[in-house]
Order: C-alpha cells, then structure tokens, then sequence
C-alpha cells in the first residue's frame, strides 16, 4: 500500500528517460543496437517515445497491459501482444511495482531486454535496466495522471 506520494513533473520525466536512455546506449555499445522499442502501453508510452528518441530507433511497437484501477491493482489483463521472443528488442514501461506486470511482459517476450525508468523494491529483481528505486509504500504520480492545484500549508496537515 502506498503511504506517500512521489511527484514527478513533465520535465523530470524527460530528465529521468534520457537517463534510461543512456544507460540503454551504454548496453548497446556492448551488445550491439537494438531492433527497436516495445512501449508497455499505456505508462511506457513517454518513456518509449523519449528512448526511441534518443537511441535513434524507429521501429516502434506495443504491448498493451492493464492491472490498476486508480491505485487499485487488479489481475494483469494482457489486451495486445506482439509476436517472436523480443530478441533485440528493448521493452520500455514507467515502473515496476510488484513486478506482476514486468513478469507477464517476460513470459509473452523472454529475450527482449527490459528496462523501465522507476523501480519499486518488489519489482526490482525483474527489470534489466532502471534509473531511480522509490520505496515500496510510495506512490509514483505520473504528469499524465495529476495537475497544478493549491494545497494547505504543511503546518496545518499536522
Ligand atoms: O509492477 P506492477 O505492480 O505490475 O505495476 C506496474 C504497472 O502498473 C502500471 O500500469 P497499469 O496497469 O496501471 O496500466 P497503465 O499503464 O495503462 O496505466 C504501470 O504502468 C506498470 O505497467
Ligand atoms: O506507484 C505507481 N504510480 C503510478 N502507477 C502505478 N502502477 C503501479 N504502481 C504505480
Ligand atoms: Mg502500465
């Protein structure tokens, strides 16, 4: 259960995937480039487009995957897969939580190379590639999920 809140805003999103994305150039120095990007839509979809970007890779395909509801996490729900194994191919997602989600995307493409931008500790045993671990009981609020809004002062939450 998540107990505090970890904002992240557009610009450090972006920070945060580019930071991905060198990381991933760095493996690739090493192993060759990738074919190209898998996004696990719809929370990989930024990230995605920010790697894809920067590795210069234009082959660009999804795998479309739903557990949550709010923070409500359901059975993963595998709506669209792609076929072949992943080999050479990077799968990108904007976290890992308990790794439910990261296990399935493993069992549909074992050799792909799997990478999100956060990690959660649970999670984390099932990613190849991350940039930033938050504790378990956060919960990471995505730009796409939130908006400016005025809050009280801190001293009178208390
Ligand atoms: O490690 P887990 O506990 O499986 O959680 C991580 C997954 O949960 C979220 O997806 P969600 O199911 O909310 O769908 P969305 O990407 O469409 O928001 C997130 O984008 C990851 O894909
Ligand atoms: O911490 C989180 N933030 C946003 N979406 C999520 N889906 C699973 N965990 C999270
Ligand atoms: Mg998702």
């Amino acid at each position: 259960m998540a107990g505090r809140t970890f904002p992240v805003s557009w610009w450090e999103l972006h920070r945060d995937a580019k930071a991905l994305a060198w990381r991933l150039m760095d493996k690739s120095e090493k192993t060759g480039p990738f074919k190209g990007v898998v996004a696990v839509a719809r929370g990989g979809l930024v990230p995605a487009t920010i790697v894809a970007r920067e590795l210069e890779l234009r082959l660009v395909d999804t795998l479309c995957i739903a557990s949550y509801s709010d923070r409500e996490q359901g059975q993963v729900n595998v709506l669209k897969s792609i076929e072949g194994d992943g080999t050479g191919w990077v799968i990108v997602d904007d976290l890992v939580d308990t790794g439910a989600t990261a296990r399935a995307v493993r069992e549909l493409l074992p050799k792909a190379h799997f990478a999100t931008v956060y990690a959660k500790p649970e999670g984390r045993p099932t990613v190849d590639t991350f940039v930033t671990e938050v504790s378990q009981d956060t919960w990471i609020l995505f730009p796409w999920d939130s908006e400016m809004q005025e809050v009280p002062p801190i001293a009178r939450g208390r």
